[in-house]
């Protein structure tokens, strides 16, 4: 799992280890060289000879480049240092010269600042790091747009300038990195949505800040291991009743194919049963396609609303209703958000799963500020109403309803899972992980990481077009590829 933090937790967490004189920007400074070397080496065949600009600012992340510069012109790279303020980290231009690099001071992508970005090998962005204020000035904001027109690899220190640390916001012109070398700990910014198109990959540098960090991170993202550990396989004593039953309650006849999508989720993802609750017509339509599916309501663990339903459809009031019991289990997708009123307090184990549209709304009638960034939107949200709030997008992200500040962000999908009907299979796979008793923000968590597997896996690594069902029927392989080993375990000793 990564964990990551606010700017201000990892200045509270840094400052023991300043006081106690430990040299931390040395250390910095180091491993962001040797994370320099083997893109230099891929862009220009050797170190010795290739071009590294340094965009370099008034503090500390100036100070980090500066010093990793030095390495690199030791190593036999002609740096230069492009200086934006005034001010400098003049320790760190101190050993850049004596190195043998050159600094030249910028107003603005004036012709040299164009000619040195246009010619390098690789830029560090050394400009702001969890010092930065949001607002670039019109000097600045050219330079950081030279560097991203440069051919060169760009490499940001511990935050891409002109992202926000802590909250992901990114100004137009905010640095574009291919990998992004973080100090100390992850930067919350650089899972949130905003910064997805500027950090690139995100490496950290270990400098011993983990024991004094908060014991609850701002964001989590579950990893490939995460989904390994976490998703439910059924064990030797376990039958169709203890793996979890999930009633989908989706599908109407304006959009019967809802009701197929989200089955076939809840089905794919390997529920016990999958029960369905509709139209007559509905039921047709998914038992032709699937014939496990049981056609009549019954006992269940999760229950999917609202896919595939108008708002107006009286089963969405009443499935919001059905959800605000205080054991309640389940998923609240589509038409079932807009029939959420104010005052409605649903528990965390019930998921709302909004894409952006429907997330504004839905603040809109619970009388929120519609137009905040996606994490204060999805946070707000599940404060509002108690429930786990799912919000859909390149980046989903996942509030705890009991813990609105607790983010998980799941990075993993891919832009071909923009075609309708994707979210009603993500709501079916939620209701599996729901059913088989999951918490709320993990089941959710876990859904939105498979789920965006599954679109990768479903478009050919992201190369081609996908239709929603092609997710559901990827998400068994995805599975395989993850729980491979663990499932061998349970195979080879039930064979024994
Ligand atoms: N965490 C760790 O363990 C370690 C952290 N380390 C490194 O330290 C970095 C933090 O350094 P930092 O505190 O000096 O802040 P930094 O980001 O360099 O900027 C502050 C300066 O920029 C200025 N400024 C601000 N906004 C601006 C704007 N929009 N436009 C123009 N100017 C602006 C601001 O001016 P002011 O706000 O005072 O007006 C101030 O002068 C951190 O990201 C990491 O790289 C490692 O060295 C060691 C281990
Ligand atoms: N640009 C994108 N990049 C990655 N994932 C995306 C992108 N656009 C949409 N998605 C994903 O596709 C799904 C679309 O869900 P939704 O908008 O509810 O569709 P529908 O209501 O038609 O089922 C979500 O899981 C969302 O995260
Ligand atoms: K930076």
């Amino acid at each position: 799992m990564i964990t990551a933090y606010t700017a201000e937790d990892v200045r509270r967490a840094e400052r023991p280890l300043l006081d106690a004189d430990v040299p931390l920007m040395q250390r910095a400074a180091a491993a962001l060289a040797a994370r320099c070397l083997p893109l230099l080496r891929e862009r220009a065949g050797t170190v010795p000879g290739s071009r590294v600009v340094l965009l370099v600012g008034p503090g500390s992340n100036g100070g980090d480049a500066l010093f990793a510069g030095a390495h690199l012109a030791r190593r036999g790279a002609a740096v230069t240092a492009v200086q934006t303020e005034a001010a400098l980290h003049d320790a760190g231009a101190a050993a850049l010269s004596r190195a043998g690099g050159c600094l030249h001071r910028a107003r603005g992508a004036d012709e040299q600042t164009a000619r040195l970005l246009g010619d390098a090998d690789l830029v560090v962005d050394g400009v702001l790091g969890i010092g930065g204020r949001p607002e670039l000035s019109d000097e600045l904001a050219a330079i950081l747009a030279a560097a991203n027109a440069s051919p060169a690899s760009v490499v940001a220190v511990d935050v891409p300038t002109g992202v926000d640390a802590t909250t992901g916001e990114a100004a137009d012109d905010a640095v574009r990195a291919e990998l992004t070398v973080t100090m100390g700990a992850v930067k919350a910014g650089l899972l949130l949505p905003g910064a997805a198109a500027h950090v690139g990959r995100v490496d950290l540098v270990d400098l011993g800040l983990a024991p004094h960090l908060p014991s609850e991170p701002a964001v989590r993202r579950l990893e490939t291991e995460d989904v390994r550990e976490l998703w439910p396989v059924p064990g030797p004593a376990d039958q169709k009743y203890s793996r979890g039953v999930v009633t989908i309650d989706a599908g109407s006849a304006d959009f019967p194919g809802a009701g197929v999508l989200s089955a076939s989720g809840a089905a794919r993802a390997g529920a016990g049963m999958v029960r369905y609750r509709g139209p007559a017509a509905v039921r047709d339509m998914i038992l032709a396609r699937r014939p496990e599916v049981v056609g009549a309501d019954g006992r269940h663990q999760a229950v999917v609303i609202g896919s595939g339903l108008s708002p107006e459809d009286p089963r969405c009031r009443r499935g919001v209703e059905e959800l605000c019991a205080e054991d309640a289990v389940g998923v609240l997708d589509a038409g079932a958000l807009s029939a959420i009123r104010p005052g409605d307090r649903l528990p965390s184990h019930v998921v709302l799963t909004p894409h952006a549209g429907e997330a504004a709304r839905l603040a809109e009638a619970l009388d929120l500020p519609s137009s905040l960034p996606p994490a204060r939107l999805a946070g707000e949200l599940a404060r509002a109403t108690g429930a786990t709030v799912l919000l859909k997008g390149e980046v989903t992200l996942v509030a705890d309803g009991d813990a609105p500040d607790r983010l998980y962000s799941q990075a993993e999908a891919t832009p071909w899972l923009g075609t309708a009907g994707t979210g009603d299979v993500l709501g079916g796979i939620l209701g599996t992980l729901l059913a088989a008793g999951l918490p709320g923000p993990l089941a959710a968590a876990l859904a939105a990481s498979v789920h965006g597997r599954a679109g990768v896996a479903a478009s050919r690594g992201g190369t081609a077009p996908l239709v929603a069902l092609d997710v559901a029927e990827h998400v068994p392989a995805v599975l395989t590829a993850i729980l491979g080993g663990a499932i061998t375990t349970v195979a080879s000793r039930g064979g024994a």
